[in-house]
């Protein structure tokens, strides 16, 4: 055999990356090997070439020839189960891949082989990397879902409008997004790390120490609940606080907590706009209560059967007092009305309200005369409750009440010289006082006055302020005495007449001319209400004829008016009172009820009778409390 031949022909040999042997089968002969072997078993691969193949596998020479003869026999194979001794004497377990060389008749065989040992070893080195590989990819993507996360948190954080801060169990800051920034007026790293609590939330809204201890914030990590607070205070870097509602939530890590976070937002619009509600509600109860007053007052002026009519005469003296009305109600101008009781003074103050801008508004009327000298101030201005024995609720003054309108001060000389200062200060400023409240109010009044005394003598005695009769008298009107202007007395009459037929549903009645003398040549002391007075009480009398001839007829005493000379008798001793003249109608319609045994309906009822509408008639035994039954069955006692 050509050792060299054998050698250059298998030079490919050496470029295999695995161990390998050329053996020729036939003759157990190697007849190449590579360096790969010769590092496997520890020798140089020269001394491998031309030696026996067996002696290479000297323990296991049966299983190389069959292994050989498979090979040959399938052109390849495959075995686990040789095992080579290294030089330094160790065994290795292989792993040989066989394959034929060559011709059909060729008994070449080449072997590539593996260390099973060093393969387990590039295995679990080949799995660890790709583990490890694996392991660092899982890695990375945990890391840019928190990065994700992170930045998502952020996101909100800055785009909330609400505060949030983080604290730990110290209470120290641990974050602080933009918005708590912007509101609380520190950057965010300066209140990083620091006791929050003592930085924003020291004291409470009046000033007074907040003691950490007491903050829900902490409470919300001690006792590991939520908090929230509906209204707080919390505090600026430039010492300005801000009304805040905020929740507190604790932060639980293990069960226990760590810290809590503080969402909180600035309510000072939503105080604001809760203060002017309160205020409008007040408002709302102000004017409701002013309303209730108002027609409180305006149903006592019904019950009082106060009606507003035009003034009624075509003299002078009616004419001038119209032309003054005109001139002074478009102004605010207070007014002073003098004149005797019962010329119409009240009437022409009812004239320059109806005539105003202010007629929108009540005019409300004070008879100074009627009120108790300690209850002045109160019935003018008001008072709250409990201001003095009696004062059970508050209670509107007149003044308040006719806020906007007309105030009338009927018999002015009546006030009590004490009370006058305040009445000036309130006419000069429109402000005032209730009693016992410190509160200032205001009012717009327009003030109206009426007198029947002489002033001017009574500021000379001093017994008026000069400067509230100056005050009052900016525009001064006098109500004519009936007497003065005789001519208005028959359209007067006439004007009462009609109204009073209507009244108590008669049928109309006319003046004859002996009527009209004798009223025109009647003095009038009580006025135009004397006129009125009697004329009504002449309707209800009188059957189907007025009889005025008591006026020229009746009476002991004259007297002389200022513009006539003519003697006039006073009807006095016939005129009767309010109350006489109730109890006469009274009388009147007890004795229709005991003719017609209490019948009111029907042609032989009462109201026919009487010439009343039977509906009238009932309403008016109802206000007079007369019960028609207790006039049936004959005993003719009325009930009440
Ligand atoms: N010119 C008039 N035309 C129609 N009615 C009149 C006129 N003047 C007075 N009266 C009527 O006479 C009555 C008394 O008038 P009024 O109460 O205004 O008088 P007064 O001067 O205010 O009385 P007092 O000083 O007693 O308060 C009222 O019923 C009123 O309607």
């Amino acid at each position: 055999m050509n050792e060299p031949a054998i050698n250059t022909c298998y030079e490919w040999i050496n470029h295999l990356p695995e161990a390998a042997l050329l053996v020729d089968a036939g003759r157990d002969l190697i007849m190449a090997t590579n360096s790969a072997m010769g590092r496997l078993i520890g020798t140089d691969r020269q001394s491998v070439i031309g030696t026996p193949c067996t002696h290479l596998f000297s323990d296991q020479r049966p299983n190389l020839i069959a292994f050989t003869e498979e090979t040959l026999f399938r052109s390849h194979g495959w075995s686990r189960d040789f095992v080579i001794k290294h030089r330094d004497g160790h065994s290795l377990e292989l792993e040989i891949s066989s394959s034929r060389v060559g011709e059909a008749e060729s008994q070449n065989v080449l072997f590539l082989i593996r260390d099973r040992g060093q393969l387990r070893t590039l295995r679990e080195r080949h799995d660890a990397n790709h583990y490890h590989r694996g392991g660092l990819l899982e890695w990375r993507r945990v890391e840019e879902l928190f990065k994700d996360m992170e930045r998502e948190n952020q996101l909100i954080l800055h785009a909330v409008g609400e505060g949030i801060y983080g604290v730990n169990a110290e209470g120290r800051t641990t974050f602080a997004n933009p918005a708590a920034e912007r509101m609380l007026g520190w950057r965010i790293d300066e209140l990083m790390g620091r006791v929050i609590h003592r930085v924003v939330h020291h004291s409470h809204e009046d000033g007074s120490l907040f003691p950490l201890k007491e903050c829900p914030i902490y409470q919300a990590f001690r006792d590991a609940s939520s908090k929230r607070i509906g209204e707080d205070w919390f505090w600026r870097k430039d010492g300005t606080g801000f009304p805040v509602e905020y929740t507190s939530t604790p932060i639980i890590d293990n069960g226990h907590p760590i810290g809590a976070v503080v969402v909180f937002k600035d309510i000072s619009a939503r105080r604001e706009a809760e203060g002017e509600l309160q205020k409008a509600l007040e408002e709302v109860e102000n004017l409701k209560h002013r309303l209730e007053m108002e027609n409180a007052y305006l149903q006592e002026e019904l019950r009082a059967e106060y009606h507003f009519h035009e003034l009624v005469g075509q003299s002078e003296a009616i004419k001038g007092i119209a032309r003054r009305i005109g001139l002074v109600a478009p102004t605010d101008a207070n007014v002073l009305i003098t004149g005797e009781s019962g010329t119409g003074k009240e009437l022409i103050a009812r004239a320059i309200h109806q005539a105003s801008d202010r007629r929108d508004r009540p005019m409300i009327r004070v008879n100074c005369a009627a009120i108790p000298k300690d209850l002045f101030e109160s019935e003018f201005f008001g008072h709250t409750k409990g201001a003095f024995t009696g004062a059970m609720s508050d209670r509107t003054g007149r003044f308040e009440l006719a806020d906007g309108g007309t105030l009338f001060l009927d018999e002015v000389g009546e006030i009590p010289l004490e009370l006058q200062g305040k009445l000036l200060r309130v006419l000069q400023d429109q402000q005032f006082e209730r009693v016992g409240e410190n509160r200032t109010r205001e009012v717009n009044v327009r003030v109206i006055a009426a007198t029947n005394r002489d002033l001017k003598t009574e500021v000379r005695n001093k017994e008026f302020r000069e400067d509230l009769y100056f005050r009052l008298n900016v525009f001064p009107i006098e109500s004519v005495p009936l007497r003065q202007r005789a001519e208005d007395i028959p359209l007067l009459a006439q004007e009462f007449l009609n109204r009073t037929c209507r009244k108590f549903n008669r049928p109309p009645l006319q003046l004859r001319n002996r009527d009209v003398e004798a009223l025109t040549s009647y003095s009038w002391p009580g006025n135009v209400r004397e006129l009125e007075n009697l004329i009504e009480r002449q309707v209800i009398t009188a059957d189907q004829q007025l009889d005025f001839d008591l006026l020229s007829h009746d009476g002991d005493t004259t007297f002389e008016t200022e513009t006539t000379t003519t003697p006039v008798r006073h009807y006095s001793s016939d005129l009767l009172t309010d109350e006489q003249l109730r109890k006469l109608e009274r009388d009147n319609l007890m004795q229709a009820l005991e003719i017609t045994e209490g019948r009111v309906f029907g042609d032989d009822g009462a109201a026919s009778l009487l010439g009343l509408k039977p509906t009238t008639l009932t309403s008016r035994l109802k206000k007079l409390k007369i019960d028609a039954r207790a006039f049936r069955g004959g005993d003719g006692q009325p009930s009440t």
